[in-house]
Formats: C-alpha cells, sequence, structure tokens
C-alpha cells in the first residue's frame, strides 16, 4: 500500500506498528507532508503529503506508538463505512460484537472463520470479532488476522486485537472464552483449577465492568464448568443463566457412537442430554435419548454395552483423540461451539433440546444448587433457554449423575478463594480427568 494509492475519501484512525513504521518509510520518499493532531482522536495524526504530480494529497490518520494492551483495529478492518449507505448492505441487522479468547490458539483457529463466514449468525448480520491472546501470542494474533483479512468476507466488519480483557469485552454481546492454560506433565488438577481460575475469574470482572448486560459466554477453556461457574461468580451483574460451559461437543459424540451402533445417520438421533461434569465422570444419557423417534434401549437391545461401553467411549473419546492427533479436538470443538451458539439463536425443534453446562439454582432434577452442570436445555430462540422437565430417571442414571455432582462440588471448593467463599480446600476425587487426559 502506497500513500499515494490512498482515495481522498479513505479514511484511517488507527494503525498498527508494523504498518506505522511501514507507512514511515514510505513517506521518507515524500517531500512535502504535514503532521497535525486529529481532532477527538488522542495519540493520533493527520498527514497529510504532496506526493508527485498529477496525484491525489490524501489525509492520512496515524496513530502514534502505543502499548500493546490498547485493543487495535487491524488493517483493513480500520475502514469506515456506512452498511445504511449501500444497497446491498442496508437491510441488514446491526453489527454484533463477539469476543474470542485464545483466538491465536488452535480452536479459535476453525471458530473464527465459521463466524465472519455468516454460517453462525446468519447472512445478513455483521460481525466484528474482538480477539483476546497475551504478550506471548500477539504476533501470532496478527498472523489470524491477516488471513481474515484475506478471506474478504462481507460480513466481517471489524477484528481488533488485545491483550487486555476490559479492553476486549467492552459492548460484547457474545464471549467466547476459549484460551486456557493446559495441564502440563506433574501438574496437579488442583493447580490447574487454581491457574485457570485465576484468567477465568479476572475475564468475569471485566465482563461484569464492560460487557453488555445481556452479553451471552460460553466458556470452552478447561475445566470448563468450574471456569464457567468462576466466571459467573465474578460478574454478578450479569443474569447468571447467561453462562454457559461447552458440553455439546460430547452431545455429539454421544449421538455419533448410537447412530454407529443402530445402524443409522447421525441425524436420525435426538433427545441426547449429557448430565453433569465436563470430564471423564460425564453421564452420557441413554435413558431419554431417542432414535428415529424410538427410545435407544428399544433399538439398542444391549444394556451392557449402553452402561459400560458407550458410556465410556463418550467419557474418554477426548483422550483417543489426543493420541491419534497428538493435540486435542479442535475443528470439531469448533463446530460443537457453533452448535451451541445456534441452540440458543433458533428455535429448538419440537421435542428435542440440546445439552449445556448451566447454573443449577432452581433446577426441576434435584441436583445440587450453585454449580455449573450440563443439563437438557430448550431455547425459544431468543438467546435464552429453560430446562426440560419431562426427563425420566432410574437407578443407573441417579448413580452415575450423583457421582458427577460429586465431583463438580469438589471443585468447587478447591476454588473457593475464586469464588468468595473463603478459603479453597481441595479433595478431589482420584478419577477426575478431563476427557483428554487418560
Ligand atoms: N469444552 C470442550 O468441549 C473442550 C475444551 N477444550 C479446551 O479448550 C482450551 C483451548 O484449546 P485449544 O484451542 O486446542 O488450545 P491451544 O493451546 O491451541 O490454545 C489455547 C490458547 O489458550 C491460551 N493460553 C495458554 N496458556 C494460557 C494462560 N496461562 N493464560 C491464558 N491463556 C492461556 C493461549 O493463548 P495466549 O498465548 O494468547 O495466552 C492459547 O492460544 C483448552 O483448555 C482445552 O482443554 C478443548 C476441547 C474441547
Ligand atoms: O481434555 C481436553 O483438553 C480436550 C477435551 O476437553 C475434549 O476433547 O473433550
Amino acid at each position: 500500500m502506497a500513500v499515494a494509492e490512498l482515495s481522498p475519501s479513505y479514511t484511517k484512525t488507527h494503525f498498527h506498528s508494523s504498518q506505522l513504521s511501514f507507512l514511515s518509510t514510505r513517506l521518507a520518499n515524500f517531500r512535502h507532508c504535514a503532521f497535525r493532531p486529529l481532532p477527538r482522536a488522542r495519540n493520533s495524526l493527520t498527514i497529510s503529503c504532496s506526493v508527485a504530480p498529477n496525484q491525489v494529497e490524501a489525509p492520512v490518520a496515524v496513530k502514534n506508538e502505543e502499548p500493546k494492551n490498547k485493543t487495535e483495529c487491524y488493517g483493513v478492518f480500520c475502514l469506515t463505512y456506512d452498511l445504511k449507505a449501500e444497497e446491498e448492505t442496508k437491510s441488514w441487522k446491526k453489527l454484533i460484537n463477539i469476543a474470542v479468547s485464545g483466538a491465536a490458539g488452535m480452536i479459535s483457529n476453525h471458530l473464527l472463520f465459521k463466524l465472519a463466514s455468516g454460517e453462525v449468525f446468519g447472512p445478513d448480520q455483521p460481525v466484528a470479532l474482538k480477539l483476546l491472546g497475551s504478550e506471548r501470542s500477539f504476533q501470532a494474533l496478527e498472523g489470524v488476522a491477516m488471513e481474515l483479512e484475506d478471506s474478504l468476507f462481507p460480513l466481517l466488519r471489524e477484528v481488533s486485537i488485545s491483550i487486555d480483557p476490559y479492553e476486549v469485552f467492552q459492548d460484547v454481546e457474545w464471549a467466547l472464552l476459549i484460551g486456557a492454560k493446559p495441564r502440563g506433565p506433574g501438574m496437579e488438577r488442583a493447580g490447574l483449577l487454581d491457574i485457570n481460575g485465576q484468567i477465568f475469574a479476572e475475564q468475569g470482572k471485566a465482563l461484569n465492568a464492560v460487557a453488555s448486560r445481556n452479553v451471552k459466554v460460553i466458556v470452552v477453556g478447561n475445566p470448563c464448568n468450574t471456569n464457567a461457574l468462576i466466571c459467573m461468580k465474578n460478574a454478578p451483574n450479569i443474569p447468571a443463566k447467561n453462562f454457559h460451559a461447552l458440553t455439546r461437543l460430547d452431545e455429539n459424540r454421544a449421538k455419533c457412537q448410537l447412530a454407529l451402533k443402530a445402524g443409522v445417520f447421525y441425524d436420525k438421533v435426538s433427545n441426547m442430554t449429557i448430565w453433569g461434569n465436563h470430564s471423564t465422570t460425564q453421564v452420557p444419557d441413554f435413558l431419554n435419548a431417542r432414535i428415529n423417534g424410538f427410545p435407544v434401549k428399544e433399538v439398542i437391545r444391549d444394556q451392557k454395552w449402553l452402561e459400560e461401553e458407550f458410556t465410556e467411549k463418550v467419557q474418554k473419546r477426548g483422550g483417543v483423540l489426543i493420541k491419534k492427533w497428538g493435540r486435542s479436538s479442535a475443528a470439531s470443538t469448533s463446530v460443537s461451539i457453533v452448535d451451541a451458539i445456534r441452540s440458543l439463536i433458533t428455535p429448538t425443534p419440537e421435542g428435542d433440546w440440546f445439552s449445556s453446562g448451566v447454573y443449577t439454582t432452581g433446577n426441576p432434577y434435584g441436583i445440587a444448587e450453585d454449580i455449573v452442570f450440563s443439563m437438557p436445555c430448550r431455547s425459544k430462540g431468543d438467546g435464552d433457554y429453560e430446562l426440560v422437565k419431562d426427563v425420566i430417571f432410574d437407578d443407573y442414571l441417579l448413580e452415575r449423575i450423583t457421582r458427577t455432582e460429586a465431583e463438580l462440588l469438589a471443585e468447587k471448593r478447591c476454588v473457593a478463594h475464586l469464588i468468595g467463599e473463603g478459603i479453597a480446600f481441595c479433595d478431589l476425587p482420584e478419577d477426575t480427568m478431563l476427557p483428554g487426559e487418560m
């Protein structure tokens, strides 16, 4: 991009430091440049240069070097535009702000392109992506933003990158919280709960301070149920109902295994609930699930397979995949995040439901209050959900639910210091593992 190529209507209000140094090299080639402060834009300059005869004079606003914790619009996404002024875009909805943390990670690398393409929020919904990273991932975030630029998505109108959650969460309507520290060799689960808990406590506070009051939060970073609880407790001004822990991947995995066993395509499996924690104690509910509208137990007449092989396959699917791939599920996780969002913004098909890790207070099943637990939900498509009442329980299901509930209550005790409940006491059951740990 040469300065002389900019049209007079081109207004740039932010430049990233790499562009700034590029521009200053270019500007050195021009002899007549005037620099003056830009009204109402702190730390910005207007640069007017006479270039060569017959070329337009282009006013260019250039931002001074700023600390990295400022949100920076990125490259082409710093252009200003008026959607209402263009024939093709004037009927579009109002821009929505979507924050994604861990934006330079594997899951985000799939998810961001789905969000930008229109396949999640629809073909008339322009989106602004606000990417949260850290000092160490800042360059990688720039790489992600460059790929978004090069994809020319018509609906993607703004992209900004920052390492400050208070900047990134400003006015966001969706917060997809993916970034979390992976458990390393020799790290105790209590240690992981503490380290990641701190991240989610800080992000909860930031959401509370600056996000839209109706923001919907989907926590993906593990251990996602307890991280979601921590985030929610640190955001008391946002309804507790707006916080979700992602268990949709588990639901999708369970549907696939049932379809495989029954010899039907997976779209024939419905009413699939994952109860409890996104861990190896999760309970894929084959008692209430249906295949072609019939109870699973009428189609798959193999109780032992359902209780043992099926259940364990779903619980440990993440770990098996890590062994094959050498890294955890990223593409299918991003698909399941899309499914989770769509389930909240489109009406649930009649008679069906979906699973999400949500706040238990007031639940109709007798599950302990004040934890985040995966349960069956229905939505009218307004972003909200109701818990499904017409589910049945048997002794097996109740016993399994009690186990995953005990695990989540123990996780909660480990993070008492992060949810305003005094001193933490960590007595996790030994079998507590993420789906990716085996
Ligand atoms: N709920 C579910 O169904 C699933 C959940 N997961 C979980 O999702 C999370 C992300 O997975 P994936 O994208 O594959 O992982 P990656 O390692 O590819 O990316 C994760 C991102 O998290 C950030 N991160 C790492 N350490 C820290 C830290 N100490 N503080 C803050 N952020 C950190 C990093 O960003 P930066 O450098 O910017 O900090 C990194 O870009 C993991 O916790 C994983 O266990 C995965 C699959 C399924
Ligand atoms: O354990 C992990 O990081 C991966 C995970 O959650 C899953 O595959 O379900």
